[in-house]
């Protein structure tokens, strides 16, 4: 690694935020859901949910289809409108936010949405730097370092930098992506079914990736998931969706004696039961 890369985006970059508490003092939880109401017309998706996301973990967040998993995500980043109950990031309403405040908190997350996201008209390097570009005010010498550094980061060779998407295989491109959701050094990550589309090595290698990303920058990861393997080999703590509201959370190991019906079928189903000895690297943390 070069010096240059030993530098954090947010410490070259932006000012101190007021009322910011520091990164390791920062109080539980990174992310506070409370009697959230969401809907759309007549049909109400979330009915009063409560949640919350804890530094530095990385909760899987699982449900049925349709039951408002990629809304519940969308609703905390502020692109759906919320009827009733609060949001709280890194400690604040975020209903109480001037636009520049909203904007400052926008910049401590990174997003990964389920159907990538790569501009197909920008190289690989050009995607991640898009960001950077928005929000900060870099040399086109730091852009490159960073976007460097941010492939590297994500185990990609340095010649996927100058590639389109077209040109790069799924692993590559979810890679790409997380790379470019790394972009201005989050604190949370949000991963919206990460590995889907991918084969169980390449989604394998994926969620190792993100467990260790986790490890190394001491990121919170918020993962919305189908994947089982996922639950039991990435996430630290588990929680699901079900009728609008959150019935179940706790470790893989609670949520296998969960007694709730969809629980039960999803962990001990034919799918579940053939992860199971395979699984549990994670499970007790
Ligand atoms: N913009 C919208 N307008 C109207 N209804 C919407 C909108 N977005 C989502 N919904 C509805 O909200 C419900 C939850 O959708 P969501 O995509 O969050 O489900 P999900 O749990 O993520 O599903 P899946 O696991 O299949 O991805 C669905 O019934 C969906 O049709």
């Amino acid at each position: 690694m070069t010096t240059l890369s030993a530098i954090p985006i947010h410490a070259a970059q932006q000012a101190p935020v007021h009322g910011e508490t520091a990164r390791a003092g920062a109080p539980e939880p990174i992310i506070r859901v409370r009697d959230l109401v969401v809907g759309f017309g007549s049909k109400i998706v979330m009915k009063g949910l409560n949640l919350d996301i804890r530094r530095g973990e990385i909760l899987g967040f699982v449900g049925p289809s349709g039951q408002g998993k990629s809304v519940l995500t969308r609703t905390i980043l502020g692109l759906v409108p919320k009827r009733a109950g609060t949001i709280e990031v890194f400690g604040e309403d975020v209903d109480g936010l001037t636009v520049a405040r909203r904007r400052q908190i926008e910049q401590r997350w990174g997003v990964l949405f389920q159907q990538g996201a790569l501009f197909s008209a920008l190289t690989v390097k050009q995607n991640i730097q898009m960001p950077m570009r928005e929000h900060l005010n870099l040399s086109e010498r730091l852009l490159d370092e960073f976007a460097r550094l941010k492939i590297e980061m994500v185990g990609l060779k340095p010649d996927a930098a100058d590639k389109l998407p077209s040109e790069l295989s799924g692993g590559m491109i979810k890679r790409a992506a997380l790379a470019r959701s790394l972009a201005l050094d989050p604190e949370i990550l949000f991963l919206d079914e990460p590995t889907s589309g991918l084969d169980p090595i390449g989604a394998g290698e994926f969620d190792d990736l993100v467990a260790t990303l986790k490890q190394t920058l001491g990121l919170t990861v918020f993962m919305v998931t189908h994947d089982l393997d996922s639950l039991y080999t990435a996430c630290d703590r588990i929680a699901a969706l079900g009728d609008g509201q959150i019935i179940a959370q706790g470790t893989i190991a609670e949520m296998l004696e969960s007694d709730h019906p969809w629980l039960r079928s999803y962990f001990h189903g034919k799918r579940g039961r053939a992860v199971v000895p395979q699984g549990g690297r994670h499970a007790q943390a």
